[in-house]
C-alpha cells in the first residue's frame, strides 16, 4: 500500500520509528521498495554523492527533476520527498513554481532548508506537502562546514532559536521536519513538543525517524562521518569483484562458452565458404 502523510503521522503517534534513506536512482529505489522502507529523501546530496560536485550550491532544479523521475520509475509504496536545491526558493513565488515542477516529476513532498514561514505558507496554500529542514543546512552553511563547526544548537540561544523555529513551522503547516546535526537532547525536546514527525540525521535516537545517506550506510564513501556507521563495505567488495573480472578478461577465462551464442555448423560452413570466396581469413 502507498505510504501517505497520514501513515507517517500515525507512526509518530503510535511511537513506531520511521525508517528513511536517501536514494537517487532507479535500481537503488527498487531495492528500498523490496525491503519496504517508509520514506526516501532525494536530497540535494545527490550533487556531492552522485554527480561529483564540490558542494550543494552547484545542484540545479533540473538535476533534482531528472533524479526524481528516475526514482519514481521504481516507486510503488515509498513516500518520496525531494529537496528544493540552492537558490530555487528565494521568494514564495519561486518556491511554488519550482516545487510544482518537482511534484509534477512525481515527488510526494518537497523539502527546503531553514525557517522561512512565508515560503512554507505559499507552498501550503498550493496544497503541496512540505518537509522543513532545521539544524545544519548544508546549502546555506557552506562557510560553517568548511570551518568544521558542523553541529547546531549547542548553545542556549541557538537551541532556543531551533525550538522556536520548529514550533513556528509546525503552526504554519509543515508536514514533516528533519533535524540535522543537533544535540540528541535538543532533538528529543523538539520531537516531544511538535505533532509532526521529526526525522533525525546526526540528531540522536529520540527523533520519530532516522535518515542516512545511503552511500554512508553501504560504505561507498571514502569519508567516514561520526553520525553514520558503515553497515557494509561495498566499495572494497565492488573493487574485489571488478579486479576478478579484469583478471578473467586478461587471461581469456571470460567469456566462457556458456556466455556465448552458438551458430549451427551448417550455417557456419556457408559463412566460411562465403568468406573464402571473398578472400577473407576464417
Ligand atoms: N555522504 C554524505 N553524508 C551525509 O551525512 C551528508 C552528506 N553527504 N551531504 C549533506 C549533509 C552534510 N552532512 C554533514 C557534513 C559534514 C559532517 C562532518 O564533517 N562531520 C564531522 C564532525 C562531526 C561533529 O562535529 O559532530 C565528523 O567527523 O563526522 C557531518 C554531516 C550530512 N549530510
Ligand atoms: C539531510 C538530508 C537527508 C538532505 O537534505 C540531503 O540528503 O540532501
Ligand atoms: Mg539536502
Amino acid at each position: 500500500m502507498k505510504k501517505t502523510i497520514s501513515y507517517l503521522h500515525a507512526k509518530k503517534h503510535n511511537r513506531q520509528k520511521i525508517s528513511v534513506l536517501t536514494s537517487y536512482d532507479y535500481p537503488t529505489t527498487k531495492i528500498l521498495e523490496e525491503v519496504g522502507v517508509d520514506m526516501i529523501i532525494l536530497g540535494d546530496s545527490v550533487g556531492t554523492n552522485m554527480l561529483g560536485y564540490q558542494d550543494e550550491t552547484e545542484v540545479t532544479l533540473e538535476d533534482m527533476i531528472h533524479h526524481t523521475k528516475a526514482v519514481c520509475r521504481a516507486i510503488e509504496n515509498i513516500f518520496l520527498v525531494t529537496d528544493l536545491p540552492y537558490n530555487t526558493y528565494q521568494t514564495p513565488g519561486m518556491a511554488v513554481e519550482n516545487a510544482r515542477k518537482i511534484t509534477a516529476a512525481g515527488a510526494d513532498a518537497v523539502k527546503f532548508e531553514g525557517g522561512r514561514i512565508d515560503i512554507l505558507q505559499a507552498l501550503k496554500s498550493e496544497g503541496i506537502l512540505v518537509m522543513c529542514h532545521l539544524g545544519l543546512n548544508p546549502q546555506h552553511d557552506q562557510d560553517r562546514m568548511r570551518s568544521g563547526k558542523i553541529s547546531k544548537g549547542k548553545q542556549f540561544s541557538e537551541a532556543i532559536e531551533l525550538i522556536q523555529a520548529a514550533k513556528n513551522l509546525e503552526s504554519a503547516g509543515a508536514d514533516l521536519l528533519i533535524l540535522e546535526k543537533i544535540p540528541g537532547k535538543l532533538a528529543k525536546i523538539i520531537t516531544g513538543n511538535v505533532n509532526i514527525p521529526t526525522i533525525g540525521i546526526g540528531a540522536g535516537k529520540d527523533c520519530d525517524g532516522q535518515v542516512l545517506i545511503i552511500h554512508d550506510l553501504l560504505g561507498l564513501n571514502d569519508k567516514k562521518y561520526k553520525h553514520a556507521p558503515r553497515y557494509f563495505d561495498m566499495k572494497s567488495m565492488v573493487k574485489d569483484v571488478i579486479g576478478r573480472y579484469q583478471d578473467e578478461v586478461a587471461e581469456g577465462i571470460f567469456p566462457a562458452l556458456e556466455h556465448t551464442n552458438i551458430i549451427k555448423e551448417s550455417e557456419l560452413s556457408l559463412v566460411q565458404a562465403w568468406c573464402m570466396e571473398h578472400e577473407m581469413d576464417i
